[in-house]
């Protein structure tokens, strides 16, 4: 083939695998068989070994990993990211909301956030481009771990619009994901994961990036660092811009006019976490205006506009079976 028809064939397999990659893993919602998009992966592969110099760090065959590297590189964050407080019970959710009211006064709503249980981190795009992953560190400086960030497929590496933003968010292992994993490593003999969060930060701690390719991570984004650069007035709005460049937001978010819409939230999850496909610690309640947000500002290390209620700790039901097969 010649390198003219190779370079635009690229760039058309490029575009193709993008959007059938952000309707798989973006929107749970494929448009091709799997087939598809693996022959026309290989394809790429292909077209890439042949002609090297068309190989670009945005395209899709970088989720499959690339070269190891020495060492991680620290980050300094622009914007610290923060971490939160927490509340255990309704009075503490009521105190919260007292605390908001004494500085909002009563004019205020809350986004409630299920508090997905995996690794923070921090990605940066410049033009549209995926340049910098980071891990959320001490909140001040983090490790860059782009190459692991990389082979997320939820994690778009080139936006359909050329800005430069940076989004927040949660990695996590689906519990299906984890569950096949620790039987792996069972069979190896090798030490089983604890839990999702610890084989989510486990993945993305090593350094040859093809180990984190294989281990099906995911992401929510739930922020923007630099939403006060944006054109929105509410984190709810703030949502609906990330959502719209392409970014996977949980779909479970919900605006509460209310306390009492609050707590209902809280006790529904608290009720129906299992049916998920990955696991929660909690419910993350955030102030929606952003100047409500700046008229409350930060205590030492955490925002006085949001809280994490955790839920209690799962109480391990140990059936006759666990304690026969124990
Ligand atoms: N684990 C989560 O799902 C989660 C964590 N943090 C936040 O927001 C914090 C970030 C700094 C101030 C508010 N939202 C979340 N959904």
């Amino acid at each position: 083939m010649e390198r003219k028809q190779a370079e635009e064939r690229v760039e058309k397999l490029r575009q193709l695998l993008d959007k059938y990659g952000y309707y798989y893993y973006v929107k749970d919602d494929p448009i091709v068989p799997d087939a598809e998009y693996d022959e026309r992966l290989q394809e790429l592969i292909q077209l890439e070994n042949d002609f090297p110099d068309l190989q670009a760090p945005d395209s899709p065959t970088v989720r499959v990993g690339g070269a190891p590297l020495e060492g991680f590189r620290k980050v300094q964050h622009r914007i610290p990211m923060l971490s939160l407080g927490n509340v255990f019970n309704e009075q503490d959710v009521r105190d919260f909301d007292r605390r908001v009211r004494q500085v909002t006064g009563d004019n205020v709503e809350y986004v409630c956030e299920l508090k997905i249980d995996g690794l923070a981190v921090s990605l940066s795009y410049e033009d549209g481009q995926f340049v910098l992953g980071a891990t959320r560190g001490d909140g001040t400086t983090g490790e860059d771990i782009t190459h692991n960030l990389k082979t997320v497929r939820a994690i778009p590496l080139r936006l359909d619009e050329a800005v430069d933003i940076e989004v927040r968010g949660e990695v996590f292992m689906p519990e299906r994901s984890f569950l096949s994993l620790n039987e792996d490593k069972e069979k190896n003999g090798e030490e089983p994961f604890a839990n999702p969060r610890n084989a989510a930060a486990g993945s993305l701690r090593q350094l040859d990036p093809k180990i984190a390719a294989k281990r099906n991570l995911d992401i929510f984004l739930y922020g923007a660092g630099n939403d006060d650069e944006l054109d929105v007035n509410t984190h709810a709005e703030s949502l609906d811009y990330m959502d719209q460049l392409g970014f996977k937001v949980n779909p479970e978010t919900k605006k509460c006019r209310t306390i009492e819409e609050v707590l209902e939230f809280v006790d529904y999850w608290t009720e129906n976490r299992n049916g998920l496909s990955y696991e929660i610690d909690g419910v993350v309640i955030k102030v929606d205006d952003l100047g409500q947000r700046e008229d409350l500002g930060f205590t030492a290390k955490s925002p006085r506009w949001a809280t994490a209620y955790k839920f209690p700790a799962e109480e391990k039901v140990t059936t006759l079976e666990d304690i026969i097969l124990s």
